[in-house]
């Protein structure tokens, strides 16, 4: 499936005051694409995730999925956010069959939950409470959650951002091979400028105040990518002076915000 996001704007009210946070935001994902998003913090990133999601409405513009105007969440669309939302009163294997319930009998909907629970390598927590767990681990529930849906678009924030570095690079592989074995079509938040340069397609590089795109990258190297590096840390360096000047510009107008006050 594919998403296009046509000319997407959000204004925020605040007391009174509004805030521009997203401004004519054009993008679209190819159908199997993997595409990551980054910028600097604040700048709409989770905004935009949440509008594709169809939990936030856009103040103008639309999206499309496949061609079809988004007017509200669908199972079409797995999310994974950056806090891990899972429902409190139910026990980790009940998050994961939560959603397979409506699509499949309960034994094949339990036997799919351990699956990707084993995936995230959480099985042995399957009748935990999530209050029992630690924030990574609820969010690597919250990720067997949105992989055992299995929808055709996977919408995530930041999902590996609370885990240490080689739980997060087992996820990668597990997400690679996801993607690979089923071309699902992925946008991925991330604050990682390695992250998205090993993991994604195409790299979309927001600006902020108010979030725009400023740079796109195609990250076209066969995978696995470690063979790369050097022509990698030209496309590293690269966003790496674009957000610099960014959070530059944030900090003036700071500055200059607190001078005059
Ligand atoms: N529900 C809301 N009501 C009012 N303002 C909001 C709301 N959600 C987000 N914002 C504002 O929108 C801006 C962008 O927030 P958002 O979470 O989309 O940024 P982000 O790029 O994902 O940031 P980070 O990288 O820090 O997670 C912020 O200034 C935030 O205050």
């Amino acid at each position: 499936m594919s998403v296009q996001i046509a000319h997407i704007s959000k204004t925020f009210q605040h007391h009174g005051v509004s805030q521009t946070v997203l401004d004519q935001i054009d993008l679209t994902v190819q159908k199997g694409e993997f595409v990551s998003i980054l910028g600097p913090s604040g700048c709409g990133k989770s905004t935009l995730l949440s509008i594709v999601a169809g939990l936030t409405a856009p103040t103008s513009g639309k999206v499309l999925v496949n061609g079809k105007e988004v007017k509200g969440p669908g199972s079409d669309r797995g999310v994974v956010f950056q806090q891990a939302a899972l429902f409190p009163w139910l026990t980790v294997e009940e998050n994961v069959m939560f959603p397979l319930k409506k699509k499949m009998p309960k034994e094949e909907a339990k036997k799919k939950a351990y699956e990707y629970l084993a995936m995230v390598q959480l099985s042995q927590y399957a009748k935990h409470s999530p209050h029992e767990l630690s924030g990574g681990m609820q969010q690597r529930v919250s990720i067997a959650r949105a992989l055992a849906m299995d929808p055709e678009v996977l919408l995530m924030d930041e999902p590996f951002g609370a885990l240490d570095e080689q739980t997060r690079s087992r996820l990668h592989e597990v997400l690679e091979k996801i993607w690979i074995d089923t071309k699902k079509t992925i946008l991925f938040v991330t604050h990682s400028i390695q992250e998205s340069l090993k993991l994604s397609d195409r790299i979309i590089v927001m600006g902020t105040r108010p979030g725009r795109i400023i740079d796109e990258i195609e990250v076209s190297f066969p995978r696995p990518r470690d063979e790369f590096r050097k022509q990698l840390a030209e496309y590293e360096e690269r966003i790496q002076k674009l957000l610099k000047s960014e959070i530059d510009k944030v900090v003036k107008e700071e500055e200059s915000y607190a001078a005059g006050r």
